[in-house]
């Protein structure tokens, strides 16, 4: 595997590549990778000839406040994983690399509807930054295709729907969320928990299951998510918010059958945040209003 993180080396590199006729796949990462990192690397391997991995803890995704200075920063142990996993090309940019003058002269990316609310809506200027540096990204490796996790599934969308608007010619690949044996996603921000609250953190996913549960069977939905955001407050969460959406991130509709239960919600330090398709039984047309 070639570590790089000189931009004229890295088009270099994959020009001969393209020029070969091989297709790219790109991955990108703030590292600190875990299992669910590595599926993504698995994904592209499947459906690449090149791997290429980013590595960069991006300033302008964290807001005032968030934890940009704490991020687990493992660059060694990523590097072996990577290795390992058969990525071909690590990419890690330092900050003035990408963003020569400064984050407040940068041009920026801004997807004006799939990130409204949600994560977007409690970390204002979030997806502006994810949209910037991914399109810096895709603008940088110019991969065929492009692997991302569905536990970062509003992420996904605005990435989806950027790459509609701007006419880029990628392919976009959800991969299945990696869990821990107790069903807790696996996420960097996993290690800022004491052991008594990773004991606690998988009660985020079993209330999403016991949701989903509740909401296949027909049950009214704002009371449900209602019953769910008490049950994470009573087990010691700050629940963010709790809400179901349909699968673009629209709201629900008499008509709608697939939908998604998208929950973030404070831990101690950790903001851990989840979802869980939920699929609607037709008597849902009476309660998906009330
Ligand atoms: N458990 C998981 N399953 C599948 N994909 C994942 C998982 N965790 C992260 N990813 C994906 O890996 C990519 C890089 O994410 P990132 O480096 O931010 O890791 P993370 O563990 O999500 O960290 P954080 O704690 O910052 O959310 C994203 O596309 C993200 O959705
Ligand atoms: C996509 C990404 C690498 C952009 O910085 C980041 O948001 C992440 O790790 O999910
Ligand atoms: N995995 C999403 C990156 C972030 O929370 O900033």
């Amino acid at each position: 595997m070639r570590t790089l993180r000189d931009i004229d080396q890295l088009r270099s590199i994959l020009r001969e590549h393209r020029l070969r006729g091989q297709r790219i796949a790109l991955v990108p990462t703030m590292g600190n990778l875990h299992a669910g990192h590595l599926a993504l690397i698995a994904c592209a391997r499947k459906h690449a000839d090149i791997v290429v991995a980013s590595l960069f803890v991006n300033p302008m995704q964290f807001g005032p406040g968030e934890d940009l200075d704490g991020y687990p920063r493992t660059f060694s142990a990523d590097q072996t994983q990577l290795s390992d996993a058969g990525c071909d090309v690590l990419f890690s940019p330092t900050v003035s690399a990408l963003y020569p003058n400064g984050l407040d002269a940068q041009t920026r990316v801004h997807e004006p509807v799939v990130g409204e609310g949600l994560c977007g809506g409690s970390r204002p200027g979030h997806f502006d930054g994810v949209s910037t540096v991914v399109s810096m990204l895709f603008n940088l490796v110019q991969p065929d295709i492009a692997c991302f996790g569905e536990k970062d599934y509003q992420q996904l969308a605005v990435i989806r729907k950027m790459v509609r608007d701007l006419h880029m010619p990628i392919d976009i690949i959800g991969v299945t969320i990696v869990r821990a044996d107790d069903g807790l996603a696996l996420s960097s921000r996993n290690g800022y928990l004491s052991e008594q609250e990773r004991a606690t953190a998988p009660v985020l996913y079993r209330t999403l299951c016991s949701l989903r549960d509740a909401l296949k069977r027909g049950d009214p939905i704002e009371a449900a998510l209602q019953q769910g955001t008490a049950v994470l407050s009573d087990a010691g969460f700050t629940p963010d918010y709790l809400e179901l959406r349909d699968l673009m991130l629209g709201p629900i509709s008499a008509d709608t059958r697939h939908a998604m239960l998208l929950a973030a919600a404070k831990l101690g330090p950790a903001r851990l945040i989840d979802n869980l398709r939920v699929e609607l039984p037709a008597s849902a047309i009476n309660t998906a209003t009330k």
